[in-house]
């Protein structure tokens, strides 16, 4: 029985959609950046420069542009593969996206990757054995099936793919250049079922280089160009100017292709928000649009709430941390905030040598018998410490550790051989 199409249901809704990727090398100098508070850190690149539109149920849209356009990453974002870096991508339904080899496991057999690709898009244990036979059937494979995919072709890994798509079930299907690998008959009935898709309401996104496919598959055409929109509207308009685009372009000489190649790069790298703000003001201007600027930062801004560490909570955090330092030494420096605030460098001047011992001795890294009639001192690091009792003099202690009085004299640099009680000395290991 054929349904109903709602034809304005929204099943996509891009808004100022960007995607930044970082130009660093290694992922160490990612690393390092972070600790570089006070440079510009690592060169980015907006591959994705503030894409809106929306797409509906049973539309079938075509997806063209030069290579590094941003088609992939744009359908990427749709399948929620990865996300913006700004703006706001829904999607209202399941996705599956068809490009080559994406989502299998190239040392699990083609079956074994039926399996887990259906389990991960849904699918129960029940429905995919229902039907594993029509998607071996559909995917051509044959006994190959039971190969690692590993092994296969482009052209195998992408029936193989298509396959798994065509009985996903899934509400909007993203084919990214997956029939531009096949052989002519396999691509023929994937083209023909995709109508079918259409028909059953899903919607459906094609990229492919080739004008021909776009033209029979798509009414809807949208033209990617250098991270940007260039033309979204019906297939027989948007084409033609593509094609239009193609002979010029192709006309130029190498070193004007490049010129012209490295001006969009460049403007993909020194791209920020603000200039999508003036850009949007600018075409709302244009087209004499009443927007509210409020609105359109809010938009433009938004970020979903995984975003990175802004600047605001690094700083937050700097502070934070400072302030514990502070207090850890201020509270084994005994000093009063007060007392910091009167002289600040004492939490540097402070760090005696006799404080540093009592801060050993706080942290249990030394012990120190505190009974003047305990034997002799423990030491659980190198050094040797005893702490002098009530009445205790230098020639008792001396007996009492067996270590002459000039010796200990000399291992705390005494002048003299008084001692007063709770003073810790040094024993040096002349025994
Ligand atoms: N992970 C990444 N890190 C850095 N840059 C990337 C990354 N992925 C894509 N890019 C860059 O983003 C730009 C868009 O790439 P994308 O693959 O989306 O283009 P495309 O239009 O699909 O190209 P093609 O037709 O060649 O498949 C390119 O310049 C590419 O180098």
């Amino acid at each position: 029985m054929a349904t109903e199409i709602d034809n304005n249901k929204i099943t996509v809704s891009a808004k100022y959609v960007t995607k930044q990727y970082d130009l660093a090398e290694k992922q160490s100098d990612k690393v390092k950046s972070i600790f570089k508070f006070w440079s510009k850190g690592i060169p980015h690149f907006w591959s994705v420069k503030g894409v809106s539109f929306e797409a509906h149920a049973g539309e079938t849209i075509g997806i063209i542009g030069t290579n590094g356009s941003g088609k992939s990453t744009l359908l990427e974002m749709v399948a929620g593969l990865i996300p913006p870096t700004t703006g706001e991508m829904k999607t209202y339904g399941t996705t599956s996206m068809i490009a080559i080899g994406s989502g299998l496991r190239p040392r699990l057999t083609g079956r074994a990757n039926i399996r887990l690709k259906s389990l991960m898009q849904g699918m129960t244990e029940k429905e995919i054995d229902e039907k594993m036979d029509d998607i071996i059937e559909f995917s051509e494979l044959g006994d190959f099936i039971d190969q690692p995919v590993k092994s296969y072709s482009s052209g195998m890994r992408s029936k193989l793919g298509f396959a798994i798509s065509v009985y996903s079930d899934a509400d909007i299907i993203i084919i990214d250049e997956a029939l531009s690998v096949g052989d002519p008959t396999f691509t023929e009935k994937s083209m023909e079922r995709t109508q079918r898709f259409k028909e059953e309401g899903k919607t459906i996104f094609f990229v492919s280089h080739s004008a021909g496919q776009v033209k029979k598959m798509a009414e809807r055409v949208i033209w990617m160009h250098y991270g940007q929109i260039r033309m979204d509207g019906p297939a027989d308009e948007v084409l033609p100017m593509y094609n239009a685009f193609l002979k010029r372009f192709n006309q130029l000489s190498d070193s004007e292709r490049l010129a012209y190649q490295k001006r969009y790069k460049d403007a993909q790298k020194a791209f920020s928000l603000k200039k999508l703000i003036t850009r949007e003001r600018n075409r709302n201007f244009l087209l004499d649009i009443n927007a509210d600027d409020h609105e359109l930062k809010e938009n433009i801004y938004f970020k979903e709430p995984d975003e990175r560490m802004s600047w605001f909570t690094r700083i937050i955090l700097i502070v934070i941390g400072a302030f514990v330092l502070l207090q850890m030494d201020m509270s084994i420096l005994d000093l009063t905030s007060k007392q910091v605030m009167a002289n600040p460098t004492s939490l540097i001047t402070n760090y005696a040598p006799s404080k540093l011992q009592e801060l050993d001795i706080k942290m249990g890294r030394i012990n120190v018998a505190n009974k003047p009639d305990k034997p002799a001192i423990t030491a659980k690091k190198t050094v040797n410490q005893y702490k002098v009792g009530s009445n205790e003099t230098l020639a008792q202690i001396s007996k009492k550790v067996n270590i002459s009085i000039d010796a200990i004299m000399g291992a705390n640099h005494m002048q003299t051989d008084e001692v007063s009680p709770g003073q810790i000395l040094i024993l040096p290991v002349e025994r």
